[in-house]
């Protein structure tokens, strides 16, 4: 029992911990300088080229522990080693941190790209904030508390195991498969005052999401097989269709084999 309550501690402290590291990545991204001091083009000094090499290299190492970690491998051989209910917690609590390190470390370059005011402005604001509300409500799509290992501590204190994600398709995901990152790509790219620092987020961070979602579909074909193949036919990745469409079913719902 000692065992399982030290779970759920530490799968409270991860969550809490990824808390803070979105409120700075809101902070971060929007440079809203009271929520927090540091931004994505507020609060650096140093060479262009000392930025380009800090920034490339925070972007990197969270691209590839993102990637390494979310692998079937790499779960079950961490699995072998820390108990299956806190492996969702490890990898939420190693994400936020080096979000943290990278929300820190950045180093600004401001030099403007574009600058847009007036209306256009409020347009580029608004969906902005439209991609923040599309991340969070993707993550309840999915399964928030399940994404964020408290669901899997939870199961752990009544001493079983957590359901395997069953595939769904609620809402946003019978629009495009990844709602959750085209919300990152709006929050990310939507923006009235476009810097060359934030460009390159922008842009390494929408070629890593491509590359990330190859590898996430390998496992949902894997884990689900022609059920996702056949949703990958009818639904796109991430641009909705503006008009028709083929016919969806209401609700897809499969457990995982
Ligand atoms: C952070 S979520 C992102 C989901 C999706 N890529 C998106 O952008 O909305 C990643 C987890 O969602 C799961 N997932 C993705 N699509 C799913 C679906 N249609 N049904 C159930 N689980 C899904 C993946 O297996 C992975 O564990």
């Amino acid at each position: 029992m000692f065992a399982r309550l030290l779970i759920m501690l530490y799968a409270i402290t991860s969550y809490a911990v990824f808390l803070g590291s979105f409120v700075w990545a809101v902070g971060f991204v929007g440079n809203i300088n009271y929520l927090t001091s540091k931004s994505i083009d507020v609060g650096g000094s140093g060479s262009v080229t000392e930025a380009i090499l800090v920034d490339v290299l925070l972007l990197a190492l969270f691209a590839l522990q993102h990637s390494v970690m979310a692998r079937p491998a790499f779960k079950r051989w961490l699995t072998r080693f820390i108990p299956k209910a806190a492996e969702r917690s490890t990898y939420v609590l190693l994400s936020s941190l080096i979000l943290l390190l990278l929300f820190w470390q950045w180093r600004p370059i401001p030099t403007p790209i574009w600058r847009i005011e007036g209306l256009g402005a409020s347009v580029l604001t608004s969906i902005h904030w439209l991609g923040w509300l599309i991340v969070l409500t993707s993550t309840y799509l999915i399964d928030h508390f399940d994404l964020f290992g408290l669901k899997q501590a939870a199961f752990a204190l009544r001493a079983t195991d957590a359901p395997a994600q069953p595939f769904k398709t609620p809402l946003l995901y019978r629009l495009v498969r990844h709602p959750l990152m085209l919300g990152f790509l709006l929050a990310f790219w939507a923006t009235p005052q476009m810097s060359v620092g934030h460009l390159m987020f922008a842009a390494l961070n929408t070629a890593y999401i491509l590359v990330g979602l190859q590898l996430e579909e390998r496992d949902l074909v894997a884990a689900f097989g022609d059920t996702y193949r056949r949703y990958r036919r009818r639904v796109p990745m991430l641009l909705p269709r503006l008009i028709g469409g083929r016919d969806i079913p209401e609700q897809e719902t499969e457990a995982r084999p």
